[in-house]
Order: structure tokens, then C-alpha cells, then sequence
């Protein structure tokens, strides 16, 4: 019997207070990027923390995309100093993203890390964060224009090298690529079992896989899901994300047969 099930794909979502009441939201270009680009189902987790029946919703999916969000991971998850005053944090989205990644890699489920998601990558392996790396010195400008139109802040900003032999590379087949920036923090101390993929041309650690890891686990510090079908190396990334997912959705049909 042949099996051809379409994936069903966590998307992690934020919280945010729209009017008068509190929004689980996530970017529709996350979402998109799974339905037109992995042609995978989305379904969006809402930022509920423990409440969530995390291994339950785990065997129900074929994989996880960890979203990227203008918040921070809040620094006493990695032993940071504590922030500055205004910044943007989703304490409720920390609930539930962190504790959800490990669980994801412990049960081996497919997952995607973009942005934020790469940064909660690497925190929930033991590592830490640089909280402005334009501070830090030493580091090519990582922030986008806030000035310019979306396309531009998402537009090209810098290559990155790509270490041969990693997932990424298996994926694109070269060793560099352009990407996009549109981030303020990054990666100070690495996390345990993470193998840096890519860096940029600053030194700076841009993608990470698991190392020893059960099934796919990356996460990247740029943005591939901005417009990528038009992007063939955005669109490598996807196509190795959606296959892992696809044959985990497979195994599924074929043990659980089809919901
Ligand atoms: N806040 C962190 C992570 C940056 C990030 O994920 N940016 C995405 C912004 C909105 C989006 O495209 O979803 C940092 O600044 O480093």
C-alpha cells in the first residue's frame, strides 16, 4: 500500500494584546511557507505553557516550525543578566516553546528552528545569548532597517559559510549563501550537542543542528520562510524539513492508520 499523507505541522505562536483582549498570533508567512512550500498542513500552537498536553500534541504531529517574534527569550533562561528596561518579552511563549523544543528532540519529531526559534535552540541545550550583539563589538550589523519597506529589512543582507558535511550542506550542496538578518540577539556560549552549520562572515554562529539527533533538527538564525518558493536555497532548507515530515507522517498512517 502506498502512503501519501499530508504532514501536519506545528507552528509555535506568540501572545500579544490586540484591542482590549490577549491574542495567541503567529506570521502568516510562517504559516504559508508550510502549506506552499512543504504542501504540509499548519496548525498553530498557542502559547498555553504547561497546560499544553505537550507529548500528546507530539504524537499527533509530523513536525514542529519554532517561529521567529520581536520578543526575547527572557535572559533568566540561560542565566543572562536581566534585560533593560522596555524590552519585548512573551514570557507565556518561553512556557511553552522551551519546553516543547526539548520534548520535540527528545521524541525525535522533525523540527525547524527560525530566528527566535534558533535562539531557543540553542538556550534549551545549556547555551546563552548575547542580548544586543551590536553592543558587543566586533559584529557586521545583524538588525534590519526598521526604516526601510519589508521587502528591504528582508531582503539580503549577507553570506553566510556553510561547514561541509552538516545538514545545511547536504541540503544546498556549497559551501556559502545569501541570507537575510532581521535579529539584535545571538549566539554567545554554545549550547551542549549542538554542531555549528553555518557562519557569517563575523564569526558569528548563523545555523546549529542536534548532534546525534533522532531525527531532523535545525535551526537557523535567518529568515527562509520569507517568500520561499522564490528562494532556492530557502527553499532547499524547506524541501529537507518537509521530506523528514513526511515520512514521520507515513509511519504514522501506517501504524495508527488514517484520523
Ligand atoms: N527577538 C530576537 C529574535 C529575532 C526574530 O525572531 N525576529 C523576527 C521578527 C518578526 C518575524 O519576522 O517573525 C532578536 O531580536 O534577536
Amino acid at each position: 500500500m502506498e502512503y501519501s499523507t499530508i504532514p501536519m505541522i506545528g507552528v509555535t505562536g506568540c501572545t500579544s494584546q490586540l484591542g482590549l483582549h490577549p491574542f495567541h498570533i503567529v506570521g502568516d508567512k510562517y504559516v504559508r511557507s508550510v502549506s506552499d512550500a512543504m504542501g504540509a498542513c499548519p496548525m498553530v500552537i498557542p502559547a498555553l505553557g504547561q497546560d499544553l498536553p505537550m507529548k500528546r500534541m507530539l504524537t499527533s504531529l509530523d513536525g514542529i516550525l519554532f517561529t521567529g517574534s520581536p520578543s526575547n527569550i527572557e535572559p533568566h533562561h540561560y542565566q543572562g543578566a536581566a534585560s533593560e528596561e522596555g524590552t519585548e518579552h512573551d514570557p507565556a511563549r518561553d512556557a511553552t516553546t522551551l519546553p516543547l523544543l526539548a520534548l520535540a528532540i527528545e521524541l525525535g519529531v522533525p523540527v525547524l528552528a527560525i530566528c527566535r526559534g534558533f535562539q531557543e535552540l540553542n538556550v534549551v541545550m545549556g547555551g546563552s545569548l548575547h542580548q544586543k550583539l551590536h553592543e558587543v563589538g566586533g559584529y557586521i550589523e545583524h538588525r534590519e532597517d526598521k526604516t526601510a519597506s519589508v521587502d528591504i529589512q528582508y531582503g539580503i543582507s549577507h553570506t553566510i559559510n556553510i561547514e561541509p558535511g552538516g545538514l545545511l550542506y547536504e541540503a544546498w550542496g556549497r559551501t556559502s549563501a545569501d541570507v537575510n538578518s532581521v535579529h539584535t540577539q545571538g549566539i554567545d556560549r554554545l549550547g551542549k550537542g549542538l554542531r555549528p552549520e553555518a557562519y557569517a562572515p563575523d564569526g558569528l554562529i548563523e545555523a546549529v543542528s542536534v548532534i546525534d539527533a533522532k531525527n531532523f533538527a535545525l535551526g537557523v538564525q535567518w529568515h527562509p520562510e520569507w517568500k520561499v518558493t522564490k528562494n532556492p536555497f530557502y527553499s532547499a532548507i524547506f524541501d529537507m524539513f518537509g521530506e523528514a515530515c513526511r515520512i514521520r507522517a507515513n509511519q504514522r498512517e501506517k501504524e495508527y492508520g488514517q484520523a
